[in-house]
């Protein structure tokens, strides 16, 4: 198990928890919302492995009631012992001795299979629950067919709380509750027994370990850290030094020895706030235990002063005193951490499932985007902003696009290009506009037809730590399953040759099947520049397979200068046949294109060819100007220091 309360900072409990100052009120209101957490993780458990939760409930109680039998097969020896010594093995006492020790034997056997198959039982739900319960996020998170999940910043917010269910594994949830489950039928049973004996007993000592035990439980989330600010920075820390994406500039900063001492600092804040809290609950835990303490000792004396002046058996008294320790477990905190770390997140988890709901259409178009564009993509007064940002993105965008030419966006940082590109794919819907396809609605098109028909790669596109192969055939990653692996290979190097990434692929050491990675044995880390070839041939695989629409978003940003010209060369052939468009801040990738066009304050501004805007000498001119001239002083530069 992690360590729940240092292993991963930021928990999803500060979220919930802004200021924890010790406060009453808050105390109660969050106790209520941990009780009603457990109770909505125990429904979710229940309804979804009713059996296999039965099973384990069933064997916890049967676990936790055995040590009882014991204690009472014990009080009988002890009570047959001095006949058995008066009258030998074959006497009476003697012989229910022997039966008494063959169920001893038996109850020993018997506990020890009980334990065993209750563990069986608890680990396979474990892992039941977990997968059941990260697969229900997944399958929320992608059911969605837009990015609202990740960019409306309430639903943003509620699936960061609900994916943080997969740091600890919901399934401790389920070993939590073993454990607890076993500790109260242990505890009970006891109290049971002792009742049995003499009720006096148990209706003083097990009301004192119920009271003890849920006042342990209040002060351990009391003085819980997870919501100490102090215990964020520590992680963050921690983060920050173990992690490889900063080790280069730690290192090159020389921050590696102040690194140490702050997560010092911060860590003996975490210490210092946790006691300060600590205190405070447990002279309360400390007046209850001190109680339960004296009422057993109560107890010890008085049965004990009964057995000796004849009042009761030996035998009794032995079951009693076994019974008393049994009755402990009822103050038992085993389990709860586990309890918690699994029930927590799991409201959160309905909770984004509920919202959710709300942006999966009730009713997906069916219509087929097969063979479309043939004549245009059109937006039409598109207005679009994103939620949470005041000011739109687009206001009032009119934009056609010829199918089967190339078309450059252009603009300023900001403009909206990636944006555009994000409408024109589907992944986002327009406010207010519309976009068309050949006159057909994009809202009525098939969003999973339309996505085969569009091969895009973004400026953030995934370096997928996999195989080369999986890396290229995402483009179209139905035609991986096909059985024959030589044509599968053939479609990836031809993908591979048509993006320039062919090279790239014979330098890897176990050809196509190199994972893209050195975190693998035998991977291999590519550079920027690589990457991006290797995201472009993910896009012809996509284009190969039927995609009629080609999306680059900055598709030169890391290729060095020889690797832009090669690009440069091919671009007509890349995107021949197709209606391509092309984002690029490079003005040598975007001079190719058939069109370009300039965005500006959420509007097109300027339409043409690379000439007809040069000679318009407006916007684009004076970038291009700009660009050209920094390259020119660049060159100059060059050629004087070379000379
Ligand atoms: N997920 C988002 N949530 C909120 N605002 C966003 C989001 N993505 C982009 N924006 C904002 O929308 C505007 C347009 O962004 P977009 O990424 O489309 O511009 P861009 O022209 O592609 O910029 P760049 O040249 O820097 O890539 C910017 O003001 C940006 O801050």
């Amino acid at each position: 198990m992690p360590d729940s309360a240092f292993d991963e900072p930021g928990d999803l409990r500060v979220d919930r928890t802004p200021d924890k100052s010790g406060d009453q009120q808050d105390n109660h209101s969050e106790n209520a919302h941990r009780r009603s957490a457990r109770r909505a993780a125990l429904g979710v458990l229940v309804r979804a492995f009713p059996g296999w939760t039965g099973l384990l409930a069933a064997l916890a109680v049967l676990g936790g009631a055995l040590p009882s039998v014991f204690a009472l097969l014990v009080g009988r020896l002890v009570d047959l012992v001095p006949g058995a010594v008066r009258g030998g093995f074959s006497s009476p006492d003697g012989r229910r001795i022997v039966t008494t020790l063959v169920l001893v034997g038996g109850l020993l056997l018997a506990q020890e299979v009980v334990r065993m198959v209750r563990e069986l039982v608890s680990n396979e739900l474990y892992r039941r629950f977990d997968e059941y319960l990260l697969s229900r996020v997944m399958a929320t998170i992608l059911g969605v067919p837009r990015l609202d999940l990740f960019e409306d910043p309430v639903l943003a917010a509620a699936t960061d709380r609900a994916v943080r269910i997969a740091r600890f594994g919901p399934g401790e949830l389920v070993s939590g509750l073993s454990t607890r489950w076993f500790g109260l039928a242990q505890g009970l049973a006891a109290a049971a027994v002792a009742a049995y004996v003499w009720p006096v007993a148990a209706v003083v000592i097990a009301p004192l370990w119920i009271v003890l035990g849920h006042q342990l439980r209040a002060d351990a989330f009391r003085a819980n850290p997870f919501w100490a600010e102090p215990l964020r920075r520590a992680g963050y820390l921690k983060r920050l030094a173990t992690m490889p994406e900063w080790a280069k500039e730690l290192r090159i900063f020389g921050l590696a020895e102040w690194l140490v001492d702050r997560f010092g600092v911060e860590w003996r804040q975490v210490m210092e706030q946790l006691w300060r809290t600590r205190r405070v609950g447990y002279r309360v835990s400390g007046t209850l235990f001190g109680l339960a303490l004296l009422a057993n000792v109560a107890v010890v004396v008085f049965v004990a002063h009964s057995a000796l002046t004849g009042g009761l058996a030996v035998g009794s008294l032995a079951v009693l005193v076994q019974s008393m320790f049994g009755m402990a477990q009822l103050a038992s905190q085993e389990g709860d951490v586990w309890i918690e770390n699994g029930a927590i997140p799991v409201p959160d988890v309905l909770a984004h499932e509920r919202l959710a709901a709300t942006r999966v259409p009730a009713k997906v178009p069916t219509r087929t985007a097969r063979g479309l564009p043939a004549r245009e993509i059109r937006f039409e007064a598109v207005h679009f902003g994103y939620p949470g940002r005041e000011r739109p993105v687009f206001t009032d965008l009119d934009l056609t696009i010829e199918a089967g030419r190339s078309l450059a966006v252009v603009g300023l940082n900001g403009a909206g290009k990636t944006t555009l590109t994000k409408l024109l794919t589907g992944l986002s819907l327009p406010q207010a506009g519309r976009i068309l396809v050949d006159g057909v609605d994009l809202a009525d098109l098939d969003p999973v037809s339309w996505r085969r028909s569009v091969a895009a790669i973004f400026q953030d596109f995934v370096h997928y730590p996999l195989p080369a192969r999986d890396n290229i055939g995402f483009g179209a990653v139905e035609t991986l399953a096909d059985p024959d692996v030589a044509a599968v290979d053939a479609r990836v190097r031809a993908a591979a040759r048509r993006a320039g990434a062919e090279q790239i692929l014979d330098g890897l050491p176990g050809g196509l099947d190199t994972y893209l990675s050195r975190r693998h044995t035998g991977g291999v880390d590519l550079s920027g520049g690589q990457w991006q070839r290797i995201a472009l041939a993910r896009a012809m695989t996509a284009v190969s397979a039927g995609a009629r629409v080609l999306v680059l978003d900055e598709p030169t940003a890391h290729l060095d200068v020889r690797a832009e010209a090669d690009l440069y060369d091919r671009f007509l052939d890349l995107t021949s046949g197709l209606t391509a468009i092309v984002i690029s801040h490079r003005f040598s990738t975007v001079r190719r294109a058939d069109r370009i066009v300039v965005l500006d304050g959420g509007r097109v501004v300027e339409d043409g060819s690379h000439d007809e805007l040069l000679t318009a000498d407006g916007r684009y001119a004076a970038l291009f100007r700009t660009q050209a001239l920094r390259y020119t002083d660049e060159a100059h530069t060059t050629a004087a220091g070379d000379a």
